[in-house]
């Protein structure tokens, strides 16, 4: 029997039922249906082109910015239509962070980086509440003790993986309840994805953590449940252990197995 904290952690943040999305004529993302639980690690993985990161940009509305893009289907978040005239996508972002394949740190000063979300969404009320903000985003990116020194310098002259640290510590300044990571380690080096990885194992004891990723071993480390994709549908979706050890649809064996991708 699960303990009451272990039940109460494995609510449902985002429910999405029958998503498509069509780029123009090409229909990218087919009937899919997930239930992404508050407080996991969720791993979207599976070839190339198969649309995870398609199935990623629904969940805060980026697909919004590209014009071709028509997304329909119903994605709540924690119960509530995300696809709703009324949801402000700005706000939405502020809630549903996200933090991109190639670190983009804006071209402004370490502190500036983190301190930008909070500035326009006027969470804080004073300078010296915006200093401690700053200092426990970063700190939470565990990257404090690396940056104290030089706030004010720029965050593009920090390395790949400091970069990505930032760009996380960004994500995190606006206390967002879910942080989409699209193939965040892909540009970085094996220590600092060992880094990543410890961090984002850190992040989900406050939020819900989804990341696309190419390398499975890197699935089987950080992730709790994973999804399986191919050719826009979802194919398979459970714990991760099961996924990896005993999955039930051939086309996930596989994948996993390193028969198609
Ligand atoms: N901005 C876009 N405009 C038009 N088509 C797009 C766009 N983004 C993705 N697609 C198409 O949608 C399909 C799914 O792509 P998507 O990037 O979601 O796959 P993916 O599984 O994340 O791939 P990869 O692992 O290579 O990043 C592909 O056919 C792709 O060409």
């Amino acid at each position: 029997m699960k303990l009451e904290r272990e039940v109460a952690a494995e609510t449902i943040k985002i429910q999405a039922r029958k998503v498509q999305v069509h780029y123009g004529t090409n229909h990218a993302l087919k009937d899919v249906d997930v239930d992404i639980l508050s407080k996991n690690v969720t791993a979207f993985i599976g070839p190339s082109g198969c649309g995870k990161s398609t199935f990623l940009r629904c969940l805060n509305r980026m697909n919004d910015t590209v014009a071709s893009a028509k997304v329909s289907g119903s994605i709540l978040l924690d119960g509530a239509d995300i696809y709703d005239p009324r949801v402000d996508p700005v706000q939405l972002r502020a809630k549903v962070g996200m933090v991109f394949q190639k670190p983009n740190p804006f071209p402004k000063s370490i502190y500036d980086n983190v301190a930008y979300g909070p500035k326009i969404h006027g969470l804080t009320r004073s300078k010296a509440e915006l200093d401690e903000v700053v200092e426990s985003c970063l700190r939470k990116a565990a990257l404090w003790n690396e940056v104290k020194d030089r706030l004010q310098s720029p965050g593009t002259g920090l390395s790949g993986g400091q970069q990505q640290r930032l760009c996380i510590a960004r994500a995190i300044a606006t206390s967002p309840e879910v942080l989409l990571m699209d193939e965040p380690c892909s540009a970085l080096d094996p220590i600092a994805t060992a880094q990543v990885e410890e961090l984002i194992d850190e992040l989900r004891s406050q939020f819900s953590v989804v990341i696309v990723t190419h390398s499975m071993q890197q699935a089987a480390r950080v992730s709790q449940r994973t999804a399986f994709f191919h050719l826009g549908h979802l194919v398979e979706y459970g714990e991760t252990g099961t996924i990896f050890t005993n999955p039930k649809d051939p086309r996930t064996e596989s994948y996993i197995t390193g028969r198609i991708g």
